[in-house]
């Protein structure tokens, strides 16, 4: 990773529901620097499993209940901050360890007024506790490998506001978002651009200026303005970006129409939850939102659906056959029961195929193998029969095609038949879960199989 940069950038704010991956995406296409996912709050994610979607080619972190809570990809992984709602220390370092791997900067919200935030000590409640905020951010720049940054509102005294964000730099913090409104403040309330730059000067980390989209953001050069305006290295734009994300082109801004049918050709590439699209659209189309385009955007239920609205019925449905052929092709990949000849072995055979060709030598039925998925993390376990007896690994793997091996493994093991190009390596003892997956890798499966999510 080249590290993401909090210097002289233009970043999409973090926004719930809106900045999801289809619109972090479009962001960064019309030149947004950096851009910062939805709020995700410490309990729910610390629950989720990172899941590799080869369908889509997505990391998807994923709940017990099997919703993605935040889907990313390679394509922004050194611009993508993972932001997240907490008020403990280690369990904001949980969830900061889950996903530092996959983002380029993990963020902890300390200015959300919203009560579902603050009354669990979260968002704008940390203000008023300084010392839990430099514990949860001590503790997440000493144990995270990615830079650390906070977002917070102003204090009712530049006084008070100074000393938090001097306290907050001797955290080790790479940066610090400044949203120019004390906690009591609704958006329509004008910006203080007064306190964001008092505190730019009283800090040497970048400030990332936020706030500014209702009456100084409206286009592509009022960022700049706004830069100035605040005395900020930076500038992060939330309602702007929401309403037309084309507000971060140097080209100007394109006609929401365009950017519209853009953000949905997103959403259906990447299996955006359809509430979700419909929610972007709705912010997008604002007062159009009772014309008859918004009217059938709000009556689509499916991502379908709303392609129908833009006539983007074709883009969809070239979408879902170029999926489907890439599961269709990772499905047949998991499935090697090619004809295997007598005294003709291919290069890759595996433990599957070997039990196989000794259970016909054995003049035996065919194995027959039967996999259950759990629901929780979706892991697979088989079960394979032979000659009337059923053997079982331990260990619930990653997807069909690895159980049914770890399931033969077992079986040729328990038989003491050697394992073809394996079976040099003396007979392991099966209860060694780890031992039994080492095997699997070696016995030729390095694709891995994706597993589907469900949004
Ligand atoms: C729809 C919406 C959702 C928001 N969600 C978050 C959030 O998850 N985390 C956060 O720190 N701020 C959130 N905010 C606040 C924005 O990040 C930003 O601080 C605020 O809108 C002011 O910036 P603006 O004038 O550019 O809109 C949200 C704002 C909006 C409009």
């Amino acid at each position: 990773s080249m590290g993401v940069s909090f210097s002289n950038i233009t970043a999409l704010a973090p926004m719930v529901r809106v900045g999801t991956l289809p619109m972090r995406l479009l962001a960064l296409d019309y030149g947004a620097d950096v851009v910062y996912c939805e709020e995700l709050i410490d309990i729910k994610m610390a629950q989720c499993q990172r899941v590799e979607n080869e369908v889509l080619q997505t990391v998807d972190f994923v709940a017990p209940d099997d919703r993605v809570m935040f889907r990313t990809c390679e394509r922004e992984r050194d611009r993508v901050v993972f932001q997240m709602g907490t008020a403990d220390p280690d369990r904001a370092l949980t969830v900061a360890k889950l996903v530092e791997k996959d983002v380029a900067a993990v963020d902890v919200n300390m200015g959300c007024p919203k009560e579902y935030s603050t009354k669990g000590g979260m968002g704008a409640a940390l203000l008023s506790d300084p010392d839990k905020i430099e514990a949860i951010l001590r503790k997440l720049v000493a144990g995270v490998s990615v830079p650390v940054t906070c977002k917070i509102r102003i204090l009712p005294s530049l006084e008070e506001t100074i000393s938090l964000v001097q306290r907050i730099q001797k955290t080790g913090v790479t940066a610090v978002a400044v949203h120019g409104r004390f906690k009591e403040e609704r958006p329509r309330h004008p910006v203080h651009c007064d306190y964001i730059q008092a505190v730019a000067q009283a800090v040497s980390i970048p400030i990332i200026a936020n706030g500014g989209s209702l009456d100084l953001v409206k286009t592509n050069t009022d960022i700049e303005e706004f830069r100035k305006a605040t005395g900020a290295s930076s500038v992060m734009l939330a309602r702007a970006a929401m309403w037309n994300p084309s507000v971060f082109s140097s080209q100007g801004l394109l006609p929401v129409e365009t950017v519209m049918e853009e953000y949905l050709k997103y959403a259906i590439r990447y299996d955006n939850n359809a509430f979700n699209t419909k929610y972007c659209l709705c912010q997008m189309l604002r007062d159009k939102v009772e014309s008859p385009l918004g009217k059938q955007v709000q009556a689509a239920q499916t991502n379908a659906e709303i392609s129908e609205a833009y006539g983007l019925q074709e883009f969809y449905q070239q979408t879902q056959d170029q999926l489907q052929a890439r599961r269709d092709a990772l499905q047949s990949d998991s499935q090697p029961d090619r004809p295997v000849m007598d005294g003709d072995y291919p290069p890759q055979i595996t433990p599957k195929m070997f039990l196989l060709e000794w259970s016909r030598k054995e003049k035996l039925e065919q194995p027959l193998y039967e996999t259950v998925q759990r629901s929780q993390d979706r892991s697979f376990q088989s079960t394979v029969t032979v000659a009337e007896k059923k053997y079982r690994s331990t260990l619930w793997e990653k997807s069909k095609k690895f159980a049914e091996q770890a399931a033969a493994i077992v079986c040729l093991r328990v038989l003491g038949i050697p394992e073809g190009r394996i079976g040099e390596e003396d007979s392991a003892d099966i209860q060694q879960e780890t031992e039994t997956s080492e095997t699997l890798v070696v016995s030729g499966n390095q694709s891995s199989c994706c597993v589907e999510t469900g949004v």
